[in-house]
């Protein structure tokens, strides 16, 4: 514990070669307004002419300035020339030793300028120099550029705010002793460097204040007050000094003469006579190294703890780059197979949700596939429109193109059918949007796959990501085939049996209760009374013989049971009952017999032939019903055998006006279209929700899952790619070297400490 400082600057040494900032060591920093006289006290502590002078901008770089006094210090000359000569160092110049001190004066204003340039800018990085004397007490002290208040020269506009940015970046370190420096000229309220200390150092503990310029204040006027600490409060008081005025160091009025005179100064002064052993450089010398001593005595045993955790930090970061020791030709297929697994291990866990890196910011791996499935991929087909794009001339044309040329053998279930497969297609664009959103974070997955581990191989890493994409793009094709293939099959074959499907009698039902609803539209909807057709059957048994309202209008509308496709044989529609009879038995209404409308065909209502097949054209046509389902086929003219041209008649049934003038009666034909296209859609939408995650899981996320790792090593694990794939990153392997320097830094320090207390 006999001399802390030199243990200091051993760890600043330490510290310095690696450039580390991380432990704040103990220092004292010299802070003064341009021209208050810091150089000037630097250089009456050290004895020596060796810092720049001159007007206006001198000290434009940090000079970090540490003093080794040859007796009791550390030198690197040998103990004879150490003892017999002061000798200066630098550390941008590590085997130069500086024995004249105009030459380092020089080094100091080229280095300078090299870094700051030419002009008055200042910089922020600093200049580190060793002076190694007798005649020096051991003190780390760092020299700041002055507080300017005008640019000039090459100086921002904002040279103010700069300088003191870099003065308090230094004096708020916790461990930094501040010398205040102030000109007794200059009132006391308008210093600078107290104002600066006070900002950091509100309780003024670690702050010791210099007056200089003591010589030049006004006659008749004095410092005592200041000096005594009654005027400024310091714990570590003010300390007057005398230095060379411009003349002096104009004549080079030697060190030795100053000191002389600073002496005389304070001895016959009839203020500070009193105070005289408590004033001067040499005091001020003692007092700043005994303050170092006693704040390193305080500040050490923190820094062992901030050491320690250092040593522990470092030791982990650089165990993260991997030990280069088992890269070596034995170990290759080794470490190859065990990243490669641990890629593999990551990609399942990742899936799985047992990864132990499991992010708590947002849904990745299979949540993020599960959410996908349940809200992306629902919401997607929930917002699909069943009767999208679908307007009422559409279903008007379908209807009646799908009658044909024959109206009676070609039944409008053809345009249910014709109707509901492309909207069926609408359920495309979201499943195999689903199975992209899959297989992106199936992508994404891998890429946050291997660990730290892998940065250390780049190409390795690459290459792994690169075969597990392969891999899942490979099964992006079949996945996505499969779910058009869905969709497909739903398209081909149009099973109006399924259980669900709300059938003719469930459809009109809905009609009805909208009808009921809206009051005028079903006022409307009555009066195609007219068409009297029996309605029945299983969909639709809850409609009520005899109701009013709508059910008036279609009282007697009936539905048979939906066909077996066997009762359909080759035609797919369905046909004329010619009994009249619902095929559930129930009899229909008076006027039913030969109601055969469109309705009558799709809803099953037809009179049926025994072998199911229709019954001829002509005989169907025969009749009352059969002029009402000609009528909705064909325009009336062209039924009423009227002479008109084919243009006409080409015409007519093109024509948009008449197209988009919906009768009452095909006006409830097309919502009844609708109602059954949206059941029918539903009921689809339904299975495609179910199958396509399905299909995503089994195709995609599985298979890739279960089959990986056998890729990767297929792929991989191939002697001849070993080399190749464990080259190492260039800046890791920097990285690497770095940080073990650090590593060894703090060890070095550490033990330093140890010994020292
Ligand atoms: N008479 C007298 N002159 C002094 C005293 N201290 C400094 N000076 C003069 O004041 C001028 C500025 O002194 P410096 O030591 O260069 O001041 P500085 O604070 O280091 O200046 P910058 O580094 O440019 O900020 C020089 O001409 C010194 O000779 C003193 O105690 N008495």
């Amino acid at each position: 514990m006999n001399d802390l400082i030199p243990l200091v600057n051993k760890l600043q040494d330490v510290f310095n070669t690696i450039g580390s900032d991380s432990i704040d060591l103990p220092q004292i920093v010299v802070v003064g307004s341009q021209s208050s006289g810091k150089s000037s006290v630097l250089e009456t502590i050290v004895q020596k002419d060796f810092l720049p002078r001159g007007n206006g901008v001198v000290t434009r770089r940090p000079l970090v300035l540490q003093l080794v006094n040859t007796h009791t210090g550390i030198s690197s000359m040998d103990e004879t020339s150490a003892k017999n000569a002061d000798y200066a160092e630098f550390m941008h110049l590590p085997h130069k030793q500086f024995l004249d001190f105009d030459e380092v004066r020089k080094e100091i204003e080229s280095e300078t300028a090299r870094v700051a340039g030419q002009n008055k800018a200042i910089s922020r990085t600093p200049i580190h120099l060793k002076i190694f004397s007798k005649d020096v007490l051991n003190l780390t002290l760092v020299d700041l550029p002055g507080v300017t208040k005008i640019p000039v020269g090459d100086q921002p506009t904002d040279i103010e705010k700069q300088t003191r940015n870099l003065i308090l970046d230094y004096i708020q370190r916790p461990n930094s002793v501040i010398l205040a420096v102030s000109p007794a000229n200059v009132d006391l309220a308008n210093s600078d460097s107290l104002k600066l200390a006070r900002q950091v150092d509100p309780h003024a503990k670690r702050t010791i204040g210099v007056l200089t310029k003591l010589d030049l204040m006004d006659a008749g006027t004095n410092a005592l007050d200041v000096l005594s600490g009654r005027a400024y409060p310091l714990k570590l008081g003010f300390v007057g000094v005398v230095n060379r005025s411009q003349a002096d160091i104009q004549s080079n009025k030697p060190m030795t003469d100053a000191f002389k005179s600073e002496t005389v100064f304070f001895e016959n002064h009839p203020a500070y006579r009193a105070i005289a052993h408590r004033c001067g450089t040499t005091f001020l010398a003692k007092t700043l190294s005994t303050i170092l001593m006693n704040h390193i005595r305080d500040k050490l045993p923190d820094i062992k703890a901030k050491l320690n955790s250092l040593i522990g930090q470092t030791q982990q970061e650089l165990s993260s780059y991997g030990d280069p020791t088992f890269t070596g030709k034995a170990h290759r297929g080794a470490i190859i197979l065990q990243l490669l697994t641990r890629f593999a291990s990551d990609f399942v866990a990742a899936i799985d949700g047992t990864s132990a890196e499991i992010s708590t910011k947002e849904l990745c791996g299979g949540a993020r596939i599960y959410y996908i499935f349940n809200n992306v991929f629902g919401s997607a087909l929930d917002s699909v429109n069943p009767c999208e794009n679908l307007t009422n001339q559409d279903i008007r044309i379908a209807i009646r193109n799908s009658t044909g040329p024959r109206p009676s053998l070609f039944v409008p279930e053809i345009a249910f059918e014709l109707l509901v497969k492309p909207q069926i297609k609408l359920l495309e664009p979201p499943s195999l949007r689903c199975v992209e959103l899959a297989y992106e974070e199936l992508v994404k997955i891998c890429h946050n796959c291997g660990g730290k581990n892998l940065a250390r191989f780049p190409r390795f890493h690459a290459k792994l990501i690169e075969v597990v994409s392969d891999l899942l793009r490979e099964r992006l094709g079949p996945t996505s085939e499969y779910v058009e293939s869905l969709i497909a099959i739903q398209r081909s074959y149009i099973n109006t049996n399924h259980p669900d499907f709300i059938g003719g009698g469930g459809a009109m039902s809905q009609l009805e209760r909208t009808s009921e609803r809206k009051k005028p539209e079903m006022d409307r909807t009555r009066r195609i009374s007219a068409v009297n057709v029996t309605l029945n059957g299983p969909s639709n048994s809850h409609v009520v013989e005899g109701e009013k309202s709508l059910t008036n209008a279609v009282s007697s509308l009936s539905v048979h049971p939906v066909e077996k496709p066997r009762e359909r044989e080759s035609s797919t529609h369905l046909h004329p009952n010619p009994s009249g009879i619902t095929t559930n038995g129930a009899h229909p209404g008076p006027n039913a017999p030969g109601k055969d409308t469109f309705l009558n065909y799709f809803f099953g209502a037809q009179p049926r032939h025994s072998t199911g097949r229709p019954s001829h054209p002509e005989s169907r046509l025969a009749g009352h019903s059969q002029d009402v389902a000609k009528e909705m086929i064909m325009p009336k003219t062209v039924l009423d055998g009227e002479p008109v041209g084919i243009d006409r008649k080409l015409d007519h049934m093109t024509d948009h006006n008449e197209l988009s003038h919906l009768s009452d009666r095909e006006d409830m034909e097309t919502q009844l279209i609708r109602s059954l296209i949206t059941s029918y859609f539903n009921i689809t939408r339904k299975s495609i929700q179910d199958l396509v995650p399905k299909a995503v899981m089994h195709l995609l996320v599985n298979y890739s899952r279960e089959s990986v790792q056998n890729r990767l090593v297929a792929t991989l694990y191939k002697e001849e790619l070993f080399n190749d794939l464990l080259q190492e990153d260039d800046s890791l392997s920097a990285e690497r070297a770095k940080c073990k320097a650090m590593l060894d830094v703090f060890k070095n320090a550490f033990s330093i400490i140890n010994e020292a207390m």
